[in-house]
């Protein structure tokens, strides 16, 4: 795992960019894995700024999936992550609408809704570059504490913490959904590149937990640990409760530009 600490959450936001511009430059129908949440919304903002002053390269054949999505909010609801992730990117983008895809919470059989869209991932070839944040209690997408190491996308129950955490954005009203369809931990891993951004000293013990804390379900986050290609990029705050902040820094200070993420 790297794990690269930058001076501020725009410095990680636009490595993040950096780092998706340069795989849709290298393989234009590439598949990205995307995530919601406030975490990656200033990289998003870079990407939809540069493809708007055409320094950006064209999503013309990307494909994308996203993480996870309520399961109970009417379709079109503006908090619902397919019409969030619209707004926040890829209504900007000259990527085909029809190319992005979300777990389909509102099917009658959302078992077989889990085992579909898992498919369809792999049909794509699956994700080249997925896209993470990560909860105050150490979930990853919407996988709670005690969800397998092993999980694929299926329905989840969200606990009482991550409701509150996202309450901001359904009005700071008790009005979030209780129950999401979420790719599993499992279905995460096969991505070929995971990077989580994170920000902020409200995730920093999640942060060390994940990083630097045993490997276990309690810390969903901590399952990047067994991931063969994953970075962590986090702000100064994030990374504050980190123990082996000073090698992460040697460690990227010494490494050559060229070589990306
Ligand atoms: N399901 C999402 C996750 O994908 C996100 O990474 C996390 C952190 O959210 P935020 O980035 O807003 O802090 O929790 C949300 O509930």
């Amino acid at each position: 795992m790297e794990v690269v600490l930058l001076p501020s959450a725009d410095d990680a936001a636009r490595m993040l960019a950096d780092a998706i511009d340069a795989l849709v430059r290298r393989r234009p129908d590439a598949v990205l894995g995307l995530a919601t949440g406030s975490s990656p919304l200033l990289a998003y903002e870079e990407l939809v700024d540069r493809h708007r002053r055409g320094s950006g390269p064209s999503y013309a054949a990307v494909r994308a999936f996203l993480l996870d999505e309520y399961v109970g909010l009417p379709a079109g609801h503006p908090q619902s992550y397919r019409a969030t992730i619209e707004r926040e990117l890829t209504g900007h983008l000259d990527i085909d609408p029809r190319n992005v895809h979300a777990p389909d919470a509102g099917a009658e059989d959302l078992t077989d809704a889990g085992r579909r869209y898992d498919a369809a991932i792999a049909a794509a070839g699956g994700v080249d570059l997925q896209v993470l944040g990560i909860g105050t209690d150490g979930h990853l997408a919407f996988n709670e504490p005690g969800s397998s190491l092993a999980s694929r996308t299926r329905l989840k129950t969200l606990t009482s913490r991550t409701r509150e955490d996202n309450a901001r954005f359904f009005g700071g009203t008790g009005d979030v959904p209780r129950h999401v369809m979420t790719q599993g931990l499992g279905t995460i891993l096969e991505a070929r590149h995971l990077v989580l951004v994170a920000s902020g000293s409200g995730k920093a013990t999640a942060i060390a937990a994940a990083v630097e804390g045993p490997l276990t379900a309690s810390c969903p986050a901590s399952v990047l640990q067994l991931h063969p290609h994953a970075t962590v990029l986090v702000d100064e705050a994030a990374g504050s409760r980190l123990q082996r902040r000073d090698y992460y820094r040697e460690t990227f200070m010494g490494k050559p530009a060229w070589q990306g993420l």
